[in-house]
């Protein structure tokens, strides 16, 4: 039931409450809108598969992402259904790879606003402006549009990618899309194609730094904690810079994670617990991995942090997980011997100490035969930096070589699934940021499974806010990563599948939420309630979980003269 003051035409131009042809003739005599739509009813059903076979007749994928982006501004409910129908197809349309086409064109192609932008302007009237929005607002995911993707600094346009992770927050986690909120902290844009663009709708200044910027961070921060003190925010896509640091100041305050340094690296972990299922039956050989890892900035930290907590966690001492990492960046090999004055960069130190018995600098190349790595990441956003001859030195010392070229978009890749069959004969273990087919070579099957940190967001950020937890901690995200390998089967393992298919997000972020429950509570982070139906065991916490999930369809819409709140 969706009680409201509108009627008449306002109905059928609000997209919440639109139905288009799907309105009843009961409801079309209630809401005033008889005549208004045309004499024939669809259900929503009928509706997704005529709009459905006309998204799928567009040829580029931007033109299906703004085709959809145009039903959500007129019907969410009848948008949010394709996408739950469609999900493993529309993925890589309503997120990466389109999502970031959509981003470098945002000023041009937005139609209607969606969402709130704070800007330098807006400074001192955050709090009020938050009352601006009229709904409750349950998560918030916010760019600064600083690193967006892979793609750098797109200011306001990064916009979009709040938009698109939203989306799979209500496609897969569940989320009613009346309750999520993507915004933009418009602090300005150092991209100089940006600035001198007049049609760039963005504030058309050099970012804030320092003091500055941080206090307009804050005040966002105080205006959210005021307005909706329980909503859970999901940063997203900061630069390394001011990422490590916003987090650390937050964390253990506010219900908030990011999504690039913490996500990513419970997804990561996930999938390399799922490679040692896939290759030794057991997750806790992550402790023989060495692992080299390309790229060092918010998604790098966070990836290695995290698996250097899982490596302790089953067995070996800080310092000899340390050793079994190597981290290269734009310079090389980072050792002992690199100076890290960078904050983000606060995170690298504890491998940079334990590093050096390689030169400062060394190239990719000279660390994998000196390493012998089983394990070679790519988080540095350059195209084709795993080349033929590094994948097949990886061939050369693994029978099954793990590699994840994790950078978005696809145009970022640190190679492409062809790549990594061709130079490994279809032995390697793969899994990358964007999504690439399987690939076929000589009779065997290589998994081009993604490792994505949407995977883990919606069943985290499920997880987070129904267990009634104040904040998330470590515990809660490796209770992520270890759901997802726990929802595949040995068969899938064998085939060299790390993560199971998009097409289940709703089932996986289930798992995940109260796999996040669950450890929250053994933290003794919820409250009375949340702990009595956690002691009640797995079906109990599914019942609950699942019940709170939005379903896109229709629901009643009523005539009411008292206004929302
Ligand atoms: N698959 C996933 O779920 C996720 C993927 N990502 C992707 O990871 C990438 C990196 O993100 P951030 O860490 O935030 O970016 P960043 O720009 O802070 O870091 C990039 C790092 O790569 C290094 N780098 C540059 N050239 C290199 C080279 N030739 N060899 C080795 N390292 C090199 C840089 O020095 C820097 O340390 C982006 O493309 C992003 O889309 C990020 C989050 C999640
Ligand atoms: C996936 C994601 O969060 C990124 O590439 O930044
Ligand atoms: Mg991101």
């Amino acid at each position: 039931m969706h009680p409201d003051t509108s009627r008449g035409i306002e109905v059928l131009h609000n997209p919440i409450y639109n139905k288009g042809t799907g309105f009843s003739a009961s409801e079309r005599e209630r809401l005033g809108i008889r005549g208004l739509v045309p004499p024939r009813f669809f259900t929503i059903g009928q509706q997704a598969v005529k709009i459905w076979a006309q998204n799928k007749a567009l040829k580029r994928p931007l033109d299906r992402w703004s085709h959809l982006q145009d039903l959500k501004d007129r019907n969410e409910t009848l948008f949010y259904r394709l996408v739950h129908d469609h999900i493993e197809e529309l993925a890589p349309v309503i997120y990466t790879p389109t999502v970031g086409d959509a981003c470098l064109e945002y000023s041009k192609l937005l139609r209607r606003a969606r969402g709130m932008y704070f800007s330098r302007e807006d400074r001192g009237d955050f709090n009020s402006m938050m009352f601006n929005w009229k709904r409750n607002v349950s998560v918030i995911v916010v760019t600064d549009g600083s690193r967006i993707l892979g793609l750098g600094d797109l200011g306001m346009n990064g916009m979009g990618i709040s938009q698109g992770k939203l989306d799979l927050y209500v496609a897969g986690g569940g989320f009613d899309p009346q309750h999520v909120l993507p915004v933009v902290l418009d602090v300005g844009t150092n991209n100089p194609d940006l600035l001198n663009d007049p049609y760039y709708l963005g504030s058309p200044h050099k970012r804030l730094e320092g003091e500055e910027y941080y206090a307009f961070v804050e005040e966002f921060i105080r205006g959210v904690r005021n307005r909706w003190p329980n909503a859970l925010i999901q940063f997203e896509d900061f630069q390394t810079k001011h990422a490590n640091k916003i987090l650390q100041h937050y964390r253990d305050e506010v219900l908030c994670f990011n999504d690039d340094i913490q996500g990513t690296a419970a997804v990561v972990l996930a999938g390399v617990y799922g490679a040692m299922k896939c290759l030794h039956g057991h997750r806790k050989d992550i402790v023989k991995q060495t692992f080299v890892m390309c790229g060092a900035g918010s998604a790098g930290c966070g990836i290695a942090s995290f698996l250097h907590q899982a490596m302790v966690a089953n067995g070996l001492t800080a310092e000899e997980a340390y050793k079994r990492f190597y981290i290269i960046d734009a310079n090389g090999l980072v050792t002992a011997e690199r100076a890290l004055d960078d904050p983000g960069q606060e995170p690298l130190k504890g491998f940079a100490r334990n590093r050096n018995d390689m030169p400062e600098g060394a190239s990719l190349m000279d660390v994998i035969k000196k390493a012998k790595p089983t394990v070679l990441l790519g988080v540095s956003t350059v195209k084709g930096l795993f080349s033929k001859e590094v994948l097949e030195e990886m061939g050369k010392i693994n029978e099954r070589p793990i590699i994840m070229p994790l950078s978005n978009p696809t145009s970022r890749a640190e190679c492409t699934a062809e790549d990594a069959a061709n130079a490994t004969d279809g032995r390697a273990i793969f899994s990358s940021g964007s999504p690439f087919s399987d690939v076929e070579i000589n009779g065997r099957v290589m998994k081009a499974n993604q490792g994505n940190n949407f995977y883990v967001f919606p069943g985290l950020g499920l997880g987070a806010l129904l267990s009634k937890s104040s904040v998330i901690s470590d515990a809660m995200l490796q209770a992520a990563a270890m759901a997802i390998p726990a929802m595949l089967t040995p068969e899938q393992y064998t085939e060299g599948t790390i993560f199971p298919r998009i097409d289940r997000i709703r089932d996986i972020s289930a798992y995940v939420a109260i796999k996040v429950i669950e450890a929250a509570a053994r933290e003794g982070r919820v409250p009375e309630d949340i702990r009595h139906i956690v002691a009640q065991g797995e079906e109990a916490m599914s019942e609950y979980v699942y019940s709170t999930m939005y379903v896109p369809n229709y629901r009643p819409t009523v005539f009411s003269c008292s206004s929302r709140k």
